[in-house]
C-alpha cells in the first residue's frame, strides 16, 4: 500500500481537529493517518455536523469512506473545549508532532501536513526551551542547520502562482536585521533555488529578492544592509549561474508586472512578505518547509479560536496542502 501522510491536528482548542474531520471526506489521492486524541475528533466532528465514519486505527484502514483514513490516537492531557486554550495540552500537540517526525524520518509515512498550533499556549507551558513554530521545531527535530519556510497559493482571476519565501522567520522585528547576515541569506537562497528544482519542475527559477530597508535602503541613505549584505551576496551567486533579480524594494515588488518575472519571492522577513500572499491567496495557500529531509507542508492560516467548534472554518488550505503533499510524496 501507498505510504500514507501524517495529518497533525494542531492545538485542540482550535479549529484543526474539525478541518482534519472534514479533510477525511473529502478526496485526498493518498492514505492519510489523522494524529489526535480520537474522542476529541469525534466530538468537534460532532460540532460541525458531520459524522466521520472513521473507526480503524493506524495502521488499519477503512475502504468504505472517499480517502482511505485512520486515526493514530494520542491521548490529550485535559479535556479541550473549543475556543479555550489550556496550556495542559501543550505537551499533547508536541507530542502529535514528534509522532510525525519519527514516522517521517523512519519510513512509516510519506510526509507531514500540518493543521494549526498555537505558539503562545506552548511557551505559556513553559516545557523547556523556547518554542517558534512549526518550522523552526522541525529544523531541530531532524539535524537540519537551515530550513526555509515559503508559502504559496494561487490568485487572480487567471490563477497565477505566487511563492513567497522567508529569509528570517519567528523573530521579533528588532532582532531582524542582524539575522540577515551574508552566510544566512547564501545558503537560504540555495536551499530555495534547489527546492524550486526538485519540488515544483523549475529547470531555472528566477528569484525576486526583497530589500530589507524602505526603497531598498535608497542606495545607503536609508539603511546598509542591501549594499553590505544583500548585493555582494547576490552578485555571487549570479556568477555561480543563479537568477536573481533585485534587491527591489518590497512596497513596489509585488506589482503584478514585476511579480511576473520571477517564479518566487525572497522577502527579508515575515510581516515583509506574508500579509501580501495571505491577502491574495488566503483560504488556499500552502505553507512548505524546504531543505527538510522530510516532506512538510501546512496551512497558512492559525488556530482561529474565534470560530472553533462552529463549522465556520474554510478546509481549503488543508486541503491545497494535503494534496500538494501527495503529489511532492509521488515524486520523491
Ligand atoms: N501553521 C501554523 O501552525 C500557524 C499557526 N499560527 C498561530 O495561530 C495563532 C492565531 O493566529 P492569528 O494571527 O489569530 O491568525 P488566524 O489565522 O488564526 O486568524 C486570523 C483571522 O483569520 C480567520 N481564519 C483563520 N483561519 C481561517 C479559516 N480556515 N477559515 C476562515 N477564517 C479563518 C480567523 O477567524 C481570524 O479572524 C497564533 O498563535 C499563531 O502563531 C498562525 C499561522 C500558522
Ligand atoms: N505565518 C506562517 C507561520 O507562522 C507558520 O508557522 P509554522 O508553520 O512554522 O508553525
Amino acid at each position: 500500500m501507498q505510504k500514507p501522510l501524517a495529518i497533525t491536528t494542531g492545538e485542540p482548542a482550535g479549529i484543526g481537529p474539525e478541518l482534519a474531520i472534514q479533510l477525511a471526506q473529502s478526496n485526498i489521492p493518498a492514505p492519510i493517518v489523522l494524529l489526535a486524541d480520537r474522542q476529541l475528533l469525534l466530538e468537534r466532528a460532532s460540532c460541525v455536523g458531520i459524522d466521520p465514519a472513521i473507526v480503524a486505527t493506524w495502521p488499519e484502514y477503512r475502504a468504505e469512506v472517499s480517502a482511505p483514513v485512520s486515526i493514530l490516537h494520542i491521548p490529550l492531557v485535559v479535556n479541550s473545549i473549543a475556543g479555550q486554550l489550556d496550556p495542559q495540552n501543550s505537551s499533547y500537540v508536541l507530542a502529535l508532532l514528534d509522532r510525525a517526525i519519527a514516522g517521517c524520518m523512519q519510513g512509516e509515512f510519506a510526509a507531514i501536513v500540518t493543521a494549526p498550533l498555537h505558539k503562545g499556549v506552548i511557551n505559556d507551558a513553559k516545557l523547556g526551551g523556547y518554542f517558534s513554530g512549526h518550522t523552526e521545531y522541525l529544523a531541530e527535530k531532524t539535524h537540519t542547520p537551515q530550513v526555509v519556510m515559503m508559502l504559496a497559493g494561487q490568485y487572480g482571476t487567471d490563477a497565477k502562482m505566487m511563492r513567497v519565501a522567508l529569509a528570517t522567520t519567528h523573530l521579533p522585528l528588532k532582532d531582524v536585521a542582524s539575522a540577515v547576515t551574508s552566510d544566512a541569506l547564501r545558503s537560504t537562497l540555495r536551499i530555495l533555488q534547489h527546492d524550486l528544482q526538485q519540488h515544483f519542475g523549475l529547470a531555472q527559477p528566477k528569484i525576486i529578492v526583497a530589500g530589507l530597508n524602505p526603497h531598498a535602503g535608497e542606495s545607503g541613505h536609508m539603511g546598509r544592509e542591501e549594499m553590505d549584505i544583500i548585493i555582494p551576496v547576490l552578485e555571487q551567486l549570479r556568477a555561480e549561474g543563479m537568477h536573481l533579480i533585485g534587491p527591489l524594494p518590497a512596497d513596489t515588488l509585488f506589482n503584478p508586472p514585476i511579480l511576473a518575472q520571477g517564479d518566487a519571492v525572497l522577502a527579508m522577513y515575515h510581516d515583509q512578505g506574508l500579509p501580501v500572499l495571505k491577502f491574495a491567496t488566503f483560504g488556499a495557500g500552502i505553507n512548505i518547509t524546504l531543505g527538510l529531509p522530510i516532506i512538510r507542508t501546512s496551512v497558512d492560516h492559525g488556530t482561529a479560536l474565534d470560530l472553533a467548534g462552529k463549522g465556520l472554518a474554510e478546509v481549503g488550505s488543508l486541503i491545497a496542502a494535503t494534496q500538494l503533499a501527495a503529489t511532492l510524496a509521488a515524486n520523491t
